[in-house]
């Protein structure tokens, strides 16, 4: 049996129907993964064969302000996750984050570039990044700029922005890959099947700015609205976001075979999913 946790988030409602086999989902109040106690009580009574950690803090400007419980969800618990797996000789699967990275490469991140996070949330990720090493069965799955239908997202958010107003800024420096939580579940399921363990990274393949990928949305959904440059400077959020985090997926390919679409393509499957 898989257990996952965090299954009511927006990742996790994906894994919970992407994952192939017996997949058991648990999140708060039910497990608190603050908490050893918790952590080993559920993991103890279900006995999963692979635990897989959706569960996070993830209001990144939120967790700037909230530094103590961003480490204890996203660093500590993870570590609870691991030495919990661990006892019962499970696989322990960490998601984590580009926002682990600086953004000063210049070009994709591989899985073994030195991380340097700019942010509590960075920070955090990466500490449970080294947490999930308490157990030696682990496998960390990089990801970014994640959407999907279950959970708040950049794609909804400027959908609704869209509704409201008439112009819209966006920043045109921040490079990534934006990545449809479907094509990540499925990236995870076969690096699961594939046995495969270490750092991996996965997103949907190509890159763009945010600003991009808001125009891509409005173009998609057949909206016209102005859309503006804005800069990270002009932006003046109280998290600080690596400039340029496109990870390189190319050890996922090796490894697991799986190559995730572009993700043009995803966000057009996305809109079409959710309009139902
Ligand atoms: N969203 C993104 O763009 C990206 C996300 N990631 C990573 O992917 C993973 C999934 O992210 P995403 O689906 O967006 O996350 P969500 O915020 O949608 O879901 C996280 C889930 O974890 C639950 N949770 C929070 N605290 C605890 C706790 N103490 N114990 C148990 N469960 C808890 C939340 O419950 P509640 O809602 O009740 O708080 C929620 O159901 C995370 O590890 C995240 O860091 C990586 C890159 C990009
Ligand atoms: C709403 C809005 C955002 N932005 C900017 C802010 C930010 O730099 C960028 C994206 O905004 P968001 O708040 O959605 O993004 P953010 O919370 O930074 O997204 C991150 O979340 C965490 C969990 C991750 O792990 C990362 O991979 C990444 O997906 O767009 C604008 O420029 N204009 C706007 O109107």
């Amino acid at each position: 049996m898989i257990l996952v946790v965090g299954a009511n988030g927006m990742l996790g409602h994906d894994l919970m129907q992407e994952l192939n086999g017996a997949v058991q989902g648990v999140d708060l109040p039910d497990i608190d993964i603050t908490s050893f106690e918790s952590v080993l009580e559920v993991v103890e009574r279900t006995k999963p064969r692979i635990v897989v950690n959706a569960a996070a803090y993830t209001d990144v400007d939120g967790c700037e302000s909230n530094s103590e419980l961003a480490m204890q969800v996203n660093g500590e618990g993870v570590a609870f996750l691991a030495m919990a797996s661990r006892t019962v000789g499970a696989k322990l699967v960490q998601v984590s984050t580009d926002y682990v990275f600086d953004g000063g490469k210049g070009s994709p991140y591989l899985e073994d570039d030195a991380p340097g996070p700019l942010s509590v949330y960075g920070e955090s990720k990466l500490a449970g990044e080294m947490n999930a090493k308490f157990n030696p069965d682990h496998l960390i799955v990089r990801t970014q700029w994640l959407y999907g239908v279950h959970g708040k997202n950049f794609v909804e958010t400027m959908l609704r922005l869209a509704g409201e107003k008439n112009e819209l800024a966006v920043v045109v420096d921040q490079i990534g890959s934006p990545t449809w939580t479907v094509d990540l579940a499925r990236a995870i399921r076969e690096l699961v099947e594939h046995d495969c363990t270490g750092i991996y990274h996965a997103a949907n393949s190509g890159f763009c700015s945010w600003n991009d990928f808001a125009g891509a949305i409005f173009e998609e959904s057949g909206l016209s609205i102005r859309l503006n440059p804005l800069t990270t400077e002009q932006l003046n959020r109280p998290a600080r976001r690596p400039l340029y985090s496109t990870l390189d997926c190319s050890k996922l390919a090796a490894d697991a075979g799986f190559v995730p679409q572009p993700w043009r393509e995803a966000l057009k499957q996305y809109l079409k999913l959710r309009k139902g």
